[in-house]
């Protein structure tokens, strides 16, 4: 029977490279953590917080800044007795919303047990019971919304609580609000005088360059990894592809992470430049699969024509023998299909993705059209289609198709 072993020849602590942890020491942000301070320094002196909005890619230390300067800010207002700080934190990417903000907002605040329901109730009185709980707890208040942009334009939240105390809503408290985003058009959709008060500090933090990201790398390397487990060019060359790509300080850590554990799984005691290699591909693979999970029904069905093609060695393909593989799998799923036009729209919304590729052809008098074909493994398209379509023996056929081809 198979045992546990503990491997610890790479990690000294694997957690220091996963999200949830928070870094000691935040690199490569020191212009923006100066503007950041100045914009939260009238909490400090005892006036009225700053309304702050920070926007930049994902990935470029946005959370990481805030929780790092909140933290300080917390420990050093204890220095000051006529200061009372509150810090409150909602991720509003699943509240779509100012109503179900609201709601999230007063059920933090409430004890649990006497929370409110998050449906049933006109959204002023929802403000209201919001701005009592606010009362209640007085000093300065900072609110912090992550991931602001799924507010949408049901941005009243956004324009009332800024207001509030003008509005006499609220007397002895002080409310800030902190907005992240990593949607630069949120800004410009807002309402002119959402954008005036929420905007009041703005701060943009631009993507990491690879000498940035092999320092975060190297602060991080400390703490993660053994003294011997990592080759001298591994960090540089996780940089290198993080900052060619997104610039995402994330991206960098996971690909560092993915690269010990593939070292790790082959037993080898150290990292090296192949390992990254091939978790390159690994992550460049799970997010492409990713991609395929968020498509609409539709798009699956578009995708699985093409695979469909590829099983009988068919592809590169036109649009219109496509569509006709794509309505008979309408047909066996049971969906009415679309016209050809807005298939051709998702074959080439697939191409955005990087889940194919297409070449376009000349055809004389006709104009040109193009051909597609998968440009993502035959096996990990089909899996992820069999995990998300219902058509078990269609892909079933597929697969058969695809062996008996030599495909796979
Ligand atoms: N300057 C930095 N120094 C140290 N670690 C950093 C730095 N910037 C980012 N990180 C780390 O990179 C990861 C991603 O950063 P963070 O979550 O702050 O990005 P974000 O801009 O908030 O992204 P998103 O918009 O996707 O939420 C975290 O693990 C964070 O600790």
């Amino acid at each position: 029977m198979p045992r546990f072993e503990r491997k610890q020849n790479i990690f000294r602590n694997k957690d220091a490279l996963g999200e949830s942890y928070q870094p000691e020491r935040i690199e490569e942000r020191d212009e923006e953590i100066e503007a950041y301070m100045d914009a939260l320094q009238p909490i400090i002196d005892g006036w009225e917080p700053n309304n702050v909005f920070l926007y930049g890619n994902t990935g470029v230390g946005k959370t990481a800044v805030t929780d790092y300067l909140l933290d300080v800010l917390q420990e050093d207002v204890t220095e000051y007795d006529d200061v009372d700080l509150s810090v409150l934190g909602v991720n509003c990417k699943t509240l779509n919303s100012s109503y179900q903000v609201a709601v999230e907002l007063v059920n933090t605040l409430r004890p649990a047990g006497a929370e409110i329901s998050t449906t049933g109730y006109p959204q002023q009185t929802v403000f209201k019971k919001l701005y009592s709980e606010l009362e209640a707890l007085g000093g300065t208040v900072v609110i912090v919304l992550d991931e602001i942009d799924s507010i949408g334009d049901r941005d009243e939240l956004l324009y009332e609580l800024p207001r509030a105390r003008s509005n006499g809503y609220l007397e002895s408290t002080k409310v800030g609000l902190i907005g992240i985003s990593n949607d630069f058009k949120f800004r410009e959709q807002l309402d002119p005088r959402v954008q005036d008060t929420l905007c009041e500090r703005e701060l943009q933090f631009p993507p990491y360059e690879a000498s940035e990201l092999t320092n975060i790398l190297e602060s991080r390397a400390e703490v993660a990894i053994t003294e011997n487990g990592c080759d001298g060019g591994v960090l540089n060359l996780c940089a290198a592809l993080a900052a060619r790509d997104s610039g995402s300080a994330r991206q960098a850590l996971d690909l560092l992470r993915l690269a010990g554990e593939v070292a790790e799984n082959n037993d080898d005691d150290e990292i090296q430049e192949h390992h990254v290699e091939q978790a390159r591909s690994k992550l460049e693979q799970e997010r492409v699969e990713e991609g395929m999970r968020e498509l609409t029904t539709h798009g699956r069905l578009a995708l699985l024509a093409v695979v469909s093609k590829a099983a009988k060695e068919s592809t590169p393909c036109r649009t219109r023998e496509l569509y006709q593989e794509y309505e008979a799998l309408c047909e066996s799923s049971g969906t009415d299909s679309l016209a050809q036009r807005s298939v051709h729209n998702h074959l080439s919304d697939l191409r955005m993705l990087g889940i194919l590729s297409a070449k376009e052809n000349r055809s004389g008098s006709r104009g040109n059209y193009y051909s597609y074909e998968l440009d993502v493994p035959f096996s990990s398209a089909v899996d992820a289609m069999a995990d998300v379509l219902y058509l078990d023996e269609e892909i079933e056929t597929i697969r058969e198709i695809a062996r008996m081809n030599g495909v796979v």
